[in-house]
């Protein structure tokens, strides 16, 4: 006689981060959801005796986020969430609940631009003092500053050796995570007001850079910045590559013309440099 039973369960395919861009002509507008899907019903059978014909499987949930960002559009995260919840329960008779969870990053245009974007919230300013006998040194910075545009990115020409599988493009998504920070080259400097300046000189740079590479948009923004503040003398920037992949549509009949993305989260690739202005003083402990 068995001693145990199937309790309360659920199985479904957790933190689809799927990128919807809807393009307005020139005009991009960009919605950016992490949809969890939980289904539940009758999966005794795959639980007891490992009979799977009950099952939706979770790669198919992601597919269907994908595909239904693609069709539908994302027109807000309630809806997206409906539309999926009432699409699981009513096309699969052994799924008689589904939860769907959804968690939206909310994206600010940057300035006037049509395809350019800040994440809001959630920066951080930081300051970095050294002080002895000898000399002060003085780093501003900020972090945590994700930027993304959605076109005039491509990246293509690079070295291709028998491990070599990225396909060139010649348009993609551009986003990143700043972190900056920048030498001053006095202590004395109007520390308040040259705070915003850098973070508009570093996010104006992002925008309005037609990329070839995160490299050449790293220093793009370092070069900008020293432009903007003569005071300062060197600029250090730290840029993850979030990769965002168009995701291959043809087998469920879509064409997705760089409208639906996956956001990867990890590995990324991590572009790091700095920018020096000639004859900057030298830096001391001021990195350190
Ligand atoms: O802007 C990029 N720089 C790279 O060095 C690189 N490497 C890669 O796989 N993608 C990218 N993108």
């Amino acid at each position: 006689m068995s001693r145990s039973r199937l309790g309360p369960n659920r199985y479904g395919k957790a933190e689809t981060h799927v990128v919807r861009v809807t393009r307005d002509g020139d005009v991009h507008h960009v919605r950016d959801l992490t949809v969890s899907v939980a289904l539940s019903g009758a999966m005794e059978a795959v639980h007891l005796t490992g009979d799977n014909s009950s099952v939706l499987t979770t790669d198919t949930q992601k597919n269907t986020v994908f595909a239904f960002a693609r069709e539908h559009g994302i027109d807000s995260p309630e809806a997206f969430g409906l539309l999926l919840a009432r699409h699981f329960v009513g096309s699969q008779p052994s799924v008689h609940h589904a939860r769907v969870a959804i968690e939206e990053h909310l994206w600010d245009r940057i300035g006037a631009g049509r395809h350019s974007f800040v994440r809001r919230g959630g920066e951080t300013r930081t300051a970095l003092v050294h002080h002895d006998e000898q000399a002060t040194h003085v780093v501003s910075g900020i972090r945590d500053l994700v930027v993304l545009n959605s076109t005039d990115s491509e990246f293509w020409g690079y070295v291709k050796d028998e491990y070599t599988t990225l396909p060139e493009t010649r348009d993609r998504i551009l986003a990143t995570e700043v972190t900056a920070q920048w030498r001053h080259a006095s202590a004395e400097a109007d520390w308040e007001g040259s705070y915003p300046e850098a973070r508009r000189h570093l996010l104006d740079a992002f925008a309005g850079t037609y990329s070839l590479s995160l490299q050449q948009t790293l220093y793009a923004m370092g070069d900008r910045l020293l432009d903007g503040l003569p005071e300062v003398c060197e600029v250090r920037l730290s840029l993850p590559n979030r990769h965002h992949f168009a995701v291959d549509l043809e087998p469920f009949g879509l064409n997705n013309e760089n409208e639906v993305f996956y956001a990867a989260d990890r590995p990324y690739g991590l572009i790091e440099g700095a920018v020096v202005r000639d004859g900057a003083p030298d830096a001391g402990p001021a990195w350190s």
